[in-house]
C-alpha cells in the first residue's frame, strides 16, 4: 500500500516522494524536511485538477494553489503535500466536470448548480485517505493550507488536528474570480483579503532582500489623489492593516528608520516594530533647526536608539536621553540637508539598509536626489481632496523624461503597493532572489514589469 520514499527534484527544491494505494487509486506526498520532527508542519492537501495543475486552466485556482503550496512549503523548509487522485471536480470525475463546465458555459449555472443538473453531490471528496498518509508520515498535528474550512473539518474528523488553518491568499484571476465567488458564497470557502489566522512568520521575499543587503529604501502611502494626510495632518487609516503591516516589516528588515522633524511633530511616531516579530532599528529624525519637539517618543522612549541629526550651525546644550545621540551635519542650502551626506552619516553609525519611512516631503527629496535603491508606494481607495501632499518633485516638462522604473505590485487587501526599483544595484539584489511570483504571503506580486526603453 506504501512504496518506497524516492527522490523529486522539483523548481521549489528536492522533495521526497511516496506513493500511496488505497482501493486501486494511488495517491502520493510529498515531503520536505523531516514534517514528523516538526511540531505543526504546511500541510497541503491537493485535489486532482488535471484542467488546473497539468493543462494551466484559470478556470479554477489549483493551479496558483499548488504552486504557491510548494513554494511556501519551500520557504518553510518542511511540510508536506498530499497529491489525491480520483478527487477531480471534487470527486465527480473529469467526465462529468467537463459536463459541469459546459453546463456553466451554456446554462450559466454556477459550480454547484451545474453538479446538481447533473444529479451529482456539490462535493464528493473523502478525506479518509490523506489522514491516513499523514499518520503514516508521523504526522497528527498541521498547519492547513486551504480556504476550504470543509478540509479542516473533515481532517479533524479523521483524527488529525488541524491548530491553524492558512488561507494562500492569492489574487483573483479575471476568468477564476466568479467561480471563486460562488465557493465563497455557497461552500464557505475565505474571502482573501487579510485574514486574521495569517501566519505572521510568512513573508515577501523582499524584505530578506532588504535585510541581507545595504539598500536605502522608502515607503509611503498615499490616497488615490496624492495625500498622505488631510489638511489638519491627520493622518489616522489612510491605508489599511496589511499596509501597516508592511511598513513593520520593513522596519524589522533595516538597521534604520528616518523620518523628517515634520512627520515626528504632527505624527510623533514610535518607529518601532510591533505588528509582526522583529527588533527595533535605530532611529532617525533629520531635523536641520532642531526644531523637534523634546516630548516626543523618540527623544523620550528608550525603545530604540535614536540619532538625532542636526545642521552643523546648531547648538543643543540641554540634557538628553542616554538614547538619544546626536550628530551634525551641514546644511547646504534653506535649512536642507543632502540625502547622500545623511545616508553616510547613518552608515558610520549603523550598519543595514536603511529605510526613509516619511514624511511626503523627506522621502521626495530623497527620490530626486537618486539616493533611493528602493520605493515602495501605496495607493489607497480613498480621496481627500486636499491635505498633506506625498510624493512630489520638481519633475520634467516632458513625459519622455518622467521616472519609469521596474516594478513589482501587491494587493495588500483594499490597497495597491507598488514597490519601484529605482536603482541597479537593487534590481541585482532582486534578480538573485528566486522571482516569488506566488507564496503564502499577505500580498502577492500580481504584476512584474520593465518599462521599455
Ligand atoms: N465539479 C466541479 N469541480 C470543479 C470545478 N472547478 C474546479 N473543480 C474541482 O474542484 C477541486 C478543487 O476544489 P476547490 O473547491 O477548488 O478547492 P478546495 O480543494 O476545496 O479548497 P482549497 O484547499 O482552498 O483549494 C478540483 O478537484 C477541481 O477539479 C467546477 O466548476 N465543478
Ligand atoms: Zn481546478
Amino acid at each position: 500500500m506504501v512504496g518506497p520514499p524516492s527522490s523529486l527534484p522539483t523548481d521549489h527544491g528536492t522533495f521526497t516522494l511516496r506513493a500511496y494505494t488505497f482501493n486501486g487509486v494511488t495517491h502520493v506526498a510529498m515531503t520536505m524536511g523531516d514534517p514528523a520532527s516538526s511540531d505543526a508542519p504546511l500541510v497541503r492537501m491537493h485535489s486532482e485538477c488535471l484542467t488546473g495543475d497539468v493543462l494551466g486552466s484559470h478556470r479554477c485556482d489549483c493551479g496558483d494553489q499548488l504552486e504557491a503550496a510548494l513554494q511556501a512549503i519551500s520557504s518553510a523548509g518542511a511540510g508536506i503535500l498530499l497529491y489525491l487522485r480520483g478527487q477531480e471536480g471534487r470527486g465527480i470525475g473529469l467526465d462529468n466536470k467537463l459536463r459541469a463546465y459546459a453546463l456553466q458555459d451554456t446554462e450559466g449555472l454556477d459550480t454547484v448548480e451545474a453538479n446538481r443538473a447533473l444529479g451529482l453531490p456539490d462535493d464528493a471528496r473523502d478525506y479518509r485517505v490523506a489522514a491516513e498518509m499523514l499518520r503514516h508520515l508521523g504526522t497528527q498535528r498541521i498547519r492547513l493550507l486551504s480556504s476550504n474550512p470543509a478540509k479542516s473539518d473533515a481532517l479533524t474528523e479523521h483524527g488529525i488536528t488541524v491548530v491553524q488553518r492558512l488561507n494562500l491568499q492569492l489574487p483573483d484571476r479575471p476568468e477564476n474570480s466568479a467561480y471563486l465567488q460562488s465557493k465563497r458564497q455557497r461552500m464557505n470557502h475565505d474571502v482573501p483579503n487579510g485574514h486574521p489566522e495569517l501566519d505572521h512568520s510568512l513573508e515577501l521575499d523582499v524584505y530578506k532582500t532588504i535585510a541581507t543587503h545595504d539598500e536605502v529604501i522608502a515607503q509611503l502611502a498615499q490616497s488615490e489623489d496624492g495625500f498622505i494626510a488631510a489638511r489638519t495632518g491627520d493622518a489616522e487609516f489612510v491605508s489599511g492593516e496589511l499596509d501597516r503591516r508592511h511598513l513593520h516589516c520593513m522596519r524589522a528588515a533595516v538597521g534604520a528608520v528616518l523620518v523628517g522633524v515634520g512627520t515626528v511633530a504632527a505624527d510623533n511616531p514610535q518607529l518601532t516594530v510591533r505588528a509582526v516579530e522583529g527588533e527595533n532599528p535605530v532611529r532617525v529624525v533629520l531635523d536641520p533647526r532642531a526644531r523637534v519637539p523634546r516630548d516626543s517618543t523618540v527623544l523620550q522612549s528608550d525603545d530604540a536608539p535614536t540619532l538625532w541629526l542636526v545642521g552643523a550651525d546648531v547648538q543643543i546644550n540641554e540634557q538628553l536621553a542616554d538614547h538619544v545621540t546626536v550628530a551634525q551635519l551641514p546644511q547646504s542650502s534653506a535649512d536642507k540637508i543632502d540625502p547622500h551626506a545623511v545616508i553616510a552619516l547613518i552608515r558610520k553609525h549603523v550598519s543595514g539598509s536603511i529605510l526613509i519611512e516619511g514624511g511626503g516631503q523627506t522621502v521626495s527629496e530623497f527620490l530626486s536626489a537618486e539616493a533611493l535603491d528602493r520605493l515602495f508606494l501605496t495607493k489607497a481607495p480613498v480621496l481627500i481632496g486636499d491635505g498633506v501632499p506625498g510624493i512630489r518633485f520638481e519633475g520634467s516638462g516632458q513625459m519622455s523624461k518622467a521616472l519609469r522604473y521596474p516594478f513589482r505590485r501587491y494587493i495588500f487587501g483594499q490597497d495597491v503597493c507598488t514597490e519601484y526599483m529605482l536603482s541597479p544595484a537593487a534590481r541585482e539584489h532582486s534578480a538573485q532572489m528566486p522571482a516569488q511570483l506566488r507564496g503564502v504571503q499577505n500580498a502577492d506580486v500580481v504584476a512584474e514589469a520593465q518599462p521599455s526603453a
